[in-house]
């Protein structure tokens, strides 16, 4: 049967040029485009690991449907010829761990803001659609952070739901160089608009809000470097599989909302195949029903884990510590982030679907699936003698 957008339209086989195809959320983006659709996805990445089933064996249902070009964006002369080739393009690439914007704040900044932009300059000039990522970063703090403690406001919606198209972008003094990242985006996001008003680039900024799942980031001294410190995710489910103390930065008091990557990755497709809805907009994509503290996040692995694995946890799962311990010198953080659903609702009538803990659930089997054993080796071995 052929595939019909929202408005009843069918739809025609695309290519996509899809930069970062081979990290956390392009590998579920190659996945669906490959199993559900008949797109054809050029991809670009400077690693394909997490994309490697659906590249090989030859004899994949899909095989033809996708190419990976291994190319880092930062000086590759190929970049211009695969967007032109493509109908549309999908920027993933970043840098994108907390623990980078701090100290590699350089990096973050070029990354996030200067490598984009030729990919930006080649989609106008060439007349292709762009699908660019942005964060939920770029909110920053709330309004109702700076409020007394004590303030009544600070239950009110209207001083922390985060709304495209109303709420300001709030970040701390530029020696906090946790902000770089942010900054790096929101910049990008204003050049990307600025191009669809003055020179008519058809535009889509995604701005997602804490998605996880497997393929997250990597575990450190297994798939990543030992002293690497991914997102929390993997920060928690590395110590979960370690039988160590989950760490719980400044008391593990600020708030996220996760979304399942599966859920997420349904509202990219809505947008991938419904153009005339998508252009021009900014869509927060997240799950304002998953809200927790990290504390709350880290009980709630504990507690999952446990049953996955059939280990009783630790007497005393967490342990707290400083943010300049665990990040070092220029951290801070997003009190709150709850995503307003009205744009993207109205637009692609999305919502996501899954609840904290079935999303955890099914992670958290992955995870152990996946790394038990690698783990258990890891930790069994002598460790070097200096
Ligand atoms: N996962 C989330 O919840 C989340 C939240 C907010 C924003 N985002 C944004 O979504 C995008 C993808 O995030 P992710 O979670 O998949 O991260 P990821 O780190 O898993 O994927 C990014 C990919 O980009 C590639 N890349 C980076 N620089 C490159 C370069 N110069 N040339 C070629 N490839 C390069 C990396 O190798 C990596 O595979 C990023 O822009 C990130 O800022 C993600
Ligand atoms: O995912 C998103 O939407 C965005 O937010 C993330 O930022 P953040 O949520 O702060 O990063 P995480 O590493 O997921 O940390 C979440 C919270 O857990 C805390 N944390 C992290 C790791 C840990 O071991 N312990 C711990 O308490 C952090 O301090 C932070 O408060 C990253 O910046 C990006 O991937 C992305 O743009």
């Amino acid at each position: 049967m052929a595939r019909a957008d929202l408005d009843g339209r069918s739809i025609k086989p695309l290519t996509i040029c899809m930069i970062g195809a081979g990290g956390f959320i392009g590998s579920h983006l190659c996945e669906k485009l490959m199993a559900e659709t008949p797109h054809k996805v050029l991809a670009l990445d400077v690693y394909s690991d997490k994309i490697r089933h659906l590249l090989e064996p030859e004899s994949l249902a899909w095989a033809g449907r996708i190419q990976f070009h291994r190319i880092n964006i930062k000086h590759d002369s190929r970049l211009e010829g695969l967007i032109k080739m493509a109908d549309l393009t999908i920027n993933l690439a970043a840098i994108c761990t907390p623990a980078d914007y701090n100290t590699r704040p350089l990096d973050t900044i070029y990354s996030n803001f200067i490598d984009a932009l030729p990919v930006v300059k080649y989609c106008s000039e060439n007349n292709k659609r762009l699908i660019h990522f942005s964060t939920c970063e770029v909110y920053g703090k709330t309004i109702g952070s700076f409020l007394p403690k004590d303030s009544p406001l600070r239950q009110d919606p209207a001083y922390y739901v985060l709304k495209e198209d109303a709420s300001p972008c709030i970040f701390g003094p530029i020696e906090k160089q946790r902000w770089s990242y942010a900054c790096a985006k929101q910049l990008i996001e204003r050049l990307i608009y600025a191009e669809g008003a003055e020179n008519g680039l058809e535009f889509t900024i995604v701005r997602p809000f804490n998605w996880i799942g497997p393929r997250m980031d990597f575990i450190p001294g297994i798939d990543g470097p030992s002293e690497g410190v991914p997102r929390v995710l993997a920060c928690f489910s590395n110590a979960l599989l370690r039988r160590e103390q989950l760490k719980l930065v400044d008391g593990g008091q600020s708030q996220r909302t996760f979304i399942y990557i599966k859920d997420a990755i349904e509202a990219v497709l809505l947008m991938i195949e419904n153009p005339e809805r998508a252009n021009g907009h900014i869509f927060n994509v997240g799950n304002p029903n998953n809200e927790v503290t990290v504390r709350q996040l880290a009980e709630m692995m504990t507690q999952i884990y446990s049953k996955v694995s059939g280990e009783a946890a630790l007497d005393v799962p967490t342990i707290d510590v400083s943010s300049k311990e665990f990040y070092g010198e220029g951290y801070d953080d997003s009190d709150k982030r709850i995503p307003d659903m009205t744009i993207i609702n109205r637009q692609l009538g999305w919502d996501p679907k899954t609840s904290l803990w079935d999303l955890l659930e099914a992670t958290l089997t992955y995870q152990h699936r996946t790394y038990a054993e690698a783990i258990k080796k890891a930790m069994s071995r002598p460790v070097a003698s200096s």
